[in-house]
């Protein structure tokens, strides 16, 4: 299949990420190190599907004044640039890796405003882009000034030009594209635990009550619903069929984008119309061979291909709700 995938991201960063040895709130820090790169999440995507060798076009919403680290990005991976630019600046977010704590705080800044005209800009750049059976990514936070329908908008707008979207937020608008009736939800849902979470609207303290919530997604519509589960892994939720897939990570850099890598590899897996196993152990190879990188970077496609040779998968029966 040669369409090319579309990731869209509303509101795009350029990631700092401050390597400390230990951080402790209220002290002064010497840092080890500091990297730049242009992040978002629908950007990581694109740069994992890149490195994969999948055609992809990364839109969106970008700050014209900044947008330089964007476009050296998408020239070095061969990543088409379908961003409308807006003017002003794409925001930073800090991302302080603790190499004591080995994981990493994030300080996510709120970035540009943009407005209807804006959002309208998007859905005319969708309707330009978007090819009949094409897979689009809706990924990461609105920007201020858009409303929390917007992933909702987008959603029904790629339902009707024959799209499978995929989506990757949280809170309001995540809620907000969950809660349609007209048959425009997502064909595929991204959560973590804390995202289901506040969609459910209750804990969901075990892996039975976050299949539970994930059957209930699929029930109301939602073709494939993955939860991520950081180190424990990730469940995968299709019609009757529910697998549990795990592989620990050795020396994780970088947990940064470590679900934008899953989301990767569930775009690289639903192109080829990989059943769930499969589906499963490419997205988890994809997130663990992505923490051995500083940035959305993949390594070769053999080291990924043996990640996937190494996943556990379990499959859980109706029963185990
Ligand atoms: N410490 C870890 N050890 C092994 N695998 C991990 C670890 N952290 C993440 N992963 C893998 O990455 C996947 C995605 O991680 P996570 O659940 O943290 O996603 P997320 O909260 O969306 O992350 P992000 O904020 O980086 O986008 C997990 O399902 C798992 O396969
Ligand atoms: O503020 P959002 O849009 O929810 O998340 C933004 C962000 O944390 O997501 C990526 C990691 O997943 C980073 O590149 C980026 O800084």
């Amino acid at each position: 299949m040669t369409t090319p995938v579309l990731t869209v991201t509303l509101n795009p960063a350029i990631d700092q990420t401050i390597t400390l040895d230990a951080l402790r709130p209220g002290h002064v820090h010497r840092a080890k190190a500091v990297r730049h790169n242009a992040g978002g999440k629908g950007v990581n995507v694109a740069s994992c599907l890149a490195d994969w060798g999948v055609p992809v076009i990364a839109g969106g919403l970008l700050g014209a004044a900044n947008a330089a680290p964007f476009e050296a990005l998408f020239a070095a991976k061969g990543i088409a640039d379908g961003f409308v630019r807006l003017s002003g600046e794409t925001r930073t977010n800090i991302k302080i890796a603790d190499l004591a704590g080995a994981d990493t705080t994030d300080i996510n800044l709120p970035g540009l405003s943009a407005d209807a005209a804006a959002l309208e800009r998007v859905r005319q750049s969708l309707r330009d882009l978007v090819e009949p059976g094409a897979l689009v990514l809706l990924a990461g936070s609105l920007p201020d000034g858009l409303p929390a329908d917007s992933y909702a908008t987008l959603s029904a707008d790629l339902a009707a030009l024959g799209a499978r979207t995929v989506l990757d937020s949280s809170g309001a608008p995540l809620a907000a594209a969950l809660a349609v009736t007209d048959g425009t939800l997502p064909y595929c849902v991204k959560p973590n635990r804390h995202e289901l979470e506040d969609w459910a609207g209750k804990p969901l303290p075990g892996l039975p009550d976050v299949l539970a919530a994930a059957r209930d997604l699929n029930r109301r519509g939602v073709g494939v619903v993955v939860v991520s589960l950081g180190a424990e892994g990730a469940l995968f939720v299709s019609g009757d069929r529910a697998v549990r897939g795990r592989l620990p990570a050795v020396n994780p850099l970088s947990t940064v984008g470590a679900g934008d890598a899953m989301v990767a590899g569930l775009i690289a897996a639903f192109r080829r119309d990989c059943p769930l196993e499969e589906v499963a152990r490419l997205s988890i190879a994809f997130a663990v061979a992505k923490l051995g990188q500083f940035g959305p970077n993949l390594p070769e496609a053999d080291t990924v291909r043996a990640l996937a040779a190494q996943v556990t998968l379990t499959d859980l029966a109706p029963t185990d709700l």
